[in-house]
């Protein structure tokens, strides 16, 4: 299955307002794909819209959501069904990241992450999948990272996050097999977007060098194409997501150490806890 459409079919895509989103929603446009635009930031998901729809006549529904809300998936859930719109491709895009000492890293920010990388991710998929299933076409497209492939400490809670990403996107595909609809996961090393700026610092990108999100989205859109399970664009990024040892485990996390410890050069740290009353 080409995910080009031959009948208009939508996709939603979330983090629609920015980076790989945002090109995700111009490359799918472009292959002719009705759009559902999900994220926070109304205005810029409004331009995005107006413009996809102005440039490739397709159709383009905005959606605004905090994903960190324990209940965002079944408020999208519900929008779509409020608005008739059904579903044939999901791009769960949306996500951030947190680097630093695991002890200085706010714990409200660690909770937000784990609920947009995660648990929304988790939600939509069951809001959606069961509709493919029963139509026997559909697909989703999940996004990793290669931060997934291993342990990454000063990442940690935002690389946990990607490893389960990548093994949720593997043993979905494997019980999906042979009903009609494709699970590819997509684990980018570092991409020119929004990212780090958010994060705060550009040193959590540890290994590989940067890239532009078109590349990476069109190699994503391939991996589908191709039902592909995974791809991890950029050679020297596939080699390093390849090759790279996984045993023995506890060596493996050593040396993730030492390799991410760049992170703490630059990381955003926490500010100072407010003086405890000297005067009682
Ligand atoms: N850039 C990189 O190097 C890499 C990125 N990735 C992954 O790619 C994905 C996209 O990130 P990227 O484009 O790089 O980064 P950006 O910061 O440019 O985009 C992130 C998107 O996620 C949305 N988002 C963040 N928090 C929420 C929230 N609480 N509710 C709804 N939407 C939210 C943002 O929208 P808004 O703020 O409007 O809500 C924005 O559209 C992420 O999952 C990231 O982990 C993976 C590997 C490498
Ligand atoms: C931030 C990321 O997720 C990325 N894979 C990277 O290598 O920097």
């Amino acid at each position: 299955m080409s995910t080009a459409p031959a009948v208009p079919s939508t996709a939603l895509v979330t983090g629609a307002s920015s980076g790989l989103g945002t090109e995700f929603a111009a490359q799918l446009a472009a292959r002719g794909h009705d759009l559902v635009l999900v994220a926070r930031s109304r205005d810029r998901l409004e331009e995005v819209a107006a413009e996809l729809a102005r440039v490739h006549g397709v159709k383009t529904h905005v959606v605004v959501q905090d994903l960190a809300r324990p209940d965002a998936g079944r408020q999208v859930a519900r929008e779509l069904a409020d608005r008739g719109i059904r579903v044939d491709l999901l791009v769960n895009n949306a996500g951030f990241g947190t680097g630093g000492r695991f002890e200085e890293i706010g714990p409200e920010r660690d909770h937000d992450l784990l609920m947009v990388n995660v648990v929304a991710l988790v939600d939509l998929t069951h809001a959606l999948l069961p509709g493919m299933l029963e139509r026997g076409t559909g697909a989703v497209l999940n996004v990793g990272s290669t931060a997934g492939y291993q342990p990454s400490p000063y990442l940690s809670v935002y690389s946990a996050s990607k490893t389960f990403v990548l093994n949720f996107s593997m043993a979905l595909r494997e019980e999906v097999r042979g009903r009609g609809v494709r699970v590819t996961a997509l684990c980018p090393g570092p991409v020119e977007t929004r990212f780090f700026e958010v994060l705060g610092t550009r040193d959590a990108a540890v290994a590989g060098s940067f890239t532009t999100p078109e590349p990476v989205v069109r190699a994503a859109l391939a991996a589908l194409d191709r039902n592909r399970a995974y791809v991890t664009p950029g050679l020297g990024n596939a080699l390093m997501a390849h090759l790279t040892p996984r045993r023995p485990r506890t060596l493996v996390a050593r040396v993730g150490e030492r390799i991410c410890r760049k992170v703490l050069k630059t990381a955003p740290r926490p500010a100072a806890p407010a003086p405890q009353s000297l005067t009682g």
